[in-house]
């Protein structure tokens, strides 16, 4: 997760020929064999987004059951980075606070906004109905 000075965050939608295409999420990836996730996390933002971050501040662990996969999900926090965001997957990007614009939200994705809401002691919908 990639905070700014202003504490907004950076979404990205899923590409097209992915499951959930057009979703919004954070960007990330799977870990592969041997990998630590601060290291998959500085190889995914790398190969999706062209930056190459600062340190990663494990945050939050949550599991999801999709149809297609039980993911184990690590969020970790990012505010230092080189480089400019380019898309370099053909997914779109936005930064974003609370409540978010962008729609529709991953279902994995939408408890995360809603630790932020509580962190930040917002009340209210964190994000549009799909
Ligand atoms: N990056 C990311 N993935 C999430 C979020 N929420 C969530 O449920 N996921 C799920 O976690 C998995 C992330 O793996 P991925 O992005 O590398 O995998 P993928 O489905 O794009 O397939 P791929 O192996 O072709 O890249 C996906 O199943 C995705 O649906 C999120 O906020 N960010």
């Amino acid at each position: 997760m990639l905070f700014d000075a202003a504490g907004r965050f950076l979404l990205t939608s899923r590409p097209l020929g992915k499951v959930y295409a057009g979703y919004w999420e954070f960007p990330g990836g799977k870990v592969e064999p041997g990998e630590s996730v601060e290291a998959a996390l500085g190889r995914e933002l790398h190969e999706e987004l062209g930056i190459a971050i600062g340190p990663a501040e494990p945050w939050r662990i949550e599991i999801v059951d999709y149809p297609h996969a039980l993911v184990r999900l690590h969020f970790c926090k990012v505010r230092e980075w080189r480089g400019a965001c380019e898309m370099r997957e053909g997914q779109q990007m936005a930064w974003q606070t609370l409540p978010v614009e962008v729609s529709p939200v991953l279902p994995g994705t939408v408890p995360v906004l809603q630790w932020i809401a509580a962190e930040r002691g917002f009340a209210g919908a964190t994000h549009g109905a799909v």
